[in-house]
């Protein structure tokens, strides 16, 4: 077997194996059963239509009207069982697809956001872009595909060997030259679609790729859309439609040009496979009709010879059929491996990012020789080491770009090209506050409270958060659900900011220019609420202005380092602890 497609066995294995081996194995395996019992009932109902056309043939030619009745009441049986057989295989099959589609997609999902995991893939290469697309549109074609395929085939090859016998027995010898070769249309059935076969794997290969480029564009397409909507009123300030408009236009080119790609494959595949079924109307009749026309077979044998003939060819041809739907799957499979293998990645990442341990009962936080790469290797910071006691207040300062975030992103876990120690203390709260505290799609009470459930302060509480942060005008409209990141003032949204530290009151906080689109007055007011309500909370605020510096006991600096890093941290301690302004 060629090492390609060994791999995408092993693939196909690889994907497919956790689910039949999880705790709904029982019960899918079972649903399973049934449905490739009911495959092979389809096949041996075709059997014995088969053989009804034979008699039924037979009393048109001999005008027997008694056997043309008993014949006409059989096929009904036989067509209502065929129509049963036929809806509940389907309905069954489409109960086992959503229940194998629901599993996978919770655990692609849960493995997506196990932490820091969606973050990091970023970091990951090509064959992770457009997580959205695996977990949504490629779990579900696998499920799809790999069902329809994998019965679709074993119907196939029953179908293949039950007509085959039927058409060896209903076949006269031919003679080519003068040797007598028994199953004549078992050979042709055999040569005609095989010859078709090959000459659509030929002509159908290209759209393997062809495909695989179109659902990235797509996506691609799709993702720009949302950007801009997500950004329609920045870009409606810069007057930026057009540009926006021309990157737009500039992505769906891509979708067109490839689909015209796919047109041109498509239309070769169609000029073929057109001709080539409609060959196969006539080509049984022309191969049966001398034995039919010397006596040898009746009209019923004809025509049961016919119909086999049909069946055969259509089992044969099972593979060109499913040409274009062998060629997605693939597509699929590839790319949802190049996602498992990312998030496989992920969990073995030799980039590890911070050493982190448990700090002893009281030390507080401690940063020990770290340093701070960037994806391409070049190192932002080196041997840099703070502590933060239990209740101390940090500036962090440097010039724009040094690393500042990108050390909270180590302490948070998020960025991998990172190495030294942490120490933290165990089962104690942290919480992050960037520039622009995320807000979910939810309830203003939920978009305050996140990410915990808003129940578990109560309205009261958070109302007055809210009002302490000078968002008395919401209180009115906790329960109202909004995209409140599009509706509040990026000054409005720091101080819902601050209203969820005061109200999740970590013992650790990290503030990231958390009151840049404030006025200074705003700006202490707010720190002066933080160290009022939580005077057990350390802070480390990474902050421009100096006037912060007043709510710090100490403050640390990036400063340019020697030589091999950019810079290294420097801790200067404020002349005297600093009183909290009034
Ligand atoms: N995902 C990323 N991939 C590559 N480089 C990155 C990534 N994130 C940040 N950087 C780079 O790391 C450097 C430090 O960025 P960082 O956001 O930490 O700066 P900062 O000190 O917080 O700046 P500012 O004060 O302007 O917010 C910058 O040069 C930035 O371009």
């Amino acid at each position: 077997m060629p090492a390609a497609k060994r791999r995408f066995l092993s693939d196909l294995w690889k994907l497919t194996k956790p689910y039949w081996k999880s705790e709904e194995r029982l019960k899918s395996g079972l649903l399973l059963a049934v449905i490739v019992g009911m495959s092979l009932g389809i096949v041996y109902l075709n059997v014995l239509f088969n053989e009804w056309n034979n008699l039924f043939y037979n009393s048109l030619q001999e005008k027997n009207i008694d056997a043309f009745f008993r014949l006409f009441g059989r096929f009904t049986i036989l067509a209502t069982m065929f129509i049963i057989v036929a809806v509940y295989q389907i309905y069954l099959r489409q109960m086992l697809q959503i229940r194998w589609r629901r599993w996978l997609t919770q655990r692609y999902t849960e493995r997506w956001l196990t932490p820091h995991n969606a973050y990091r893939l970023r970091f990951e290469g090509g064959l992770t872009d457009n997580p959205d697309q695996r977990i949504s549109e490629d779990i579900n074609g696998f499920v799809e595909q790999t069902l329809s395929l994998t019965l679709g085939f074993l119907e196939s090859v029953v179908s293949l060997v039950s007509f085959s016998v039927i058409l060896w027995n209903l076949s006269g010898d031919i003679h080519i030259l003068n040797l007598p070769i028994p199953g004549s249309m078992l050979w042709a059935a055999l040569v005609y679609a095989g010859v078709g076969s090959l000459l659509t794997h030929y002509i159908g290969r290209p759209l393997i790729r062809l495909n695989f480029f179109q659902q990235r564009y797509e996506a691609d397409f799709r993702f720009n859309l949302v950007r801009v909507r997500e950004n329609a009123e920045a870009i409606g300030l810069y007057g930026g439609e057009d540009q926006e408009g021309r990157g737009l236009v500039e992505r769906f080119s891509h979708v067109v040009a490839n689909w015209w790609g796919i047109m041109r494959r498509q239309k070769r595949l169609t000029w073929f496979s057109a001709g080539y079924s409609q060959a196969a109307i006539i080509f049984p009749f022309l191969v049966a009709a001398p034995r039919y026309f010397s006596g040898a077979i009746h009209l019923g044998g004809l025509m049961q010879t016919v119909s086999a003939f049909g069946h055969v060819q259509s089992a044969l041809s099972w593979f060109i059929d499913a040409y274009t739907r062998l060629a997605e799957w693939k597509a699929t499979v590839d790319r949802l491996t190049g996602f498992e293998a990312a998030l496989e990645d992920l969990d073995t990442h030799s980039e590890a990012g911070l050493t982190r341990q448990a700090a002893p009962a009281g030390a507080g936080m401690a940063l020990r020789d770290v340093s701070l790469r960037l994806p391409d290797g070049g190192t932002l910071l080196a041997g840099a080491s703070l502590t933060l006691p239990p209740g101390e207040r940090v500036m962090l300062a440097g010039p724009s770009g040094c690393g500042k975030s990108t050390l909270f992103r180590a302490i948070g876990g998020l960025w991998p090209y990172a190495a030294g120690e942490l120490a933290m203390p165990e089962h104690e709260r942290t919480l992050f506050l960037p520039q622009r505290p995320y807000l979910p799609i939810a309830s203003l009470a939920g978009a305050v409270a996140y990410p915990d459930p808003p129940e578990r302060y109560g309205t009261d509480k958070i109302a007055t958060a809210l009002a302490a942060c000078g968002l008395p005008h919401l209180v009115d409209r906790l329960g109202e659900e909004r995209h409140w990141s599009q509706e509040l003032s990026v000054g409005e949204q720091q101080r819902l900011g601050f209203a969820r530290a005061i109200l999740l009151h970590p013992r650790w906080l990290f503030c990231d220019e958390a009151t840049s689109a404030l006025d200074e007055a705003s700006e202490k007011t707010l720190y002066g609420l933080l160290v009022d309500r939580l005077p057990d909370t350390a802070i480390l605020s990474i902050a421009h202005r100096p006037a912060l510096a007043a709510f710090h006991h100490r403050v640390a600096r990036f400063v340019p380092a020697g030589e091999g890093a950019a810079w290294r941290l420097d801790e200067s301690p404020l002349a005297a602890p600093q009183p909290v302004p009034a």
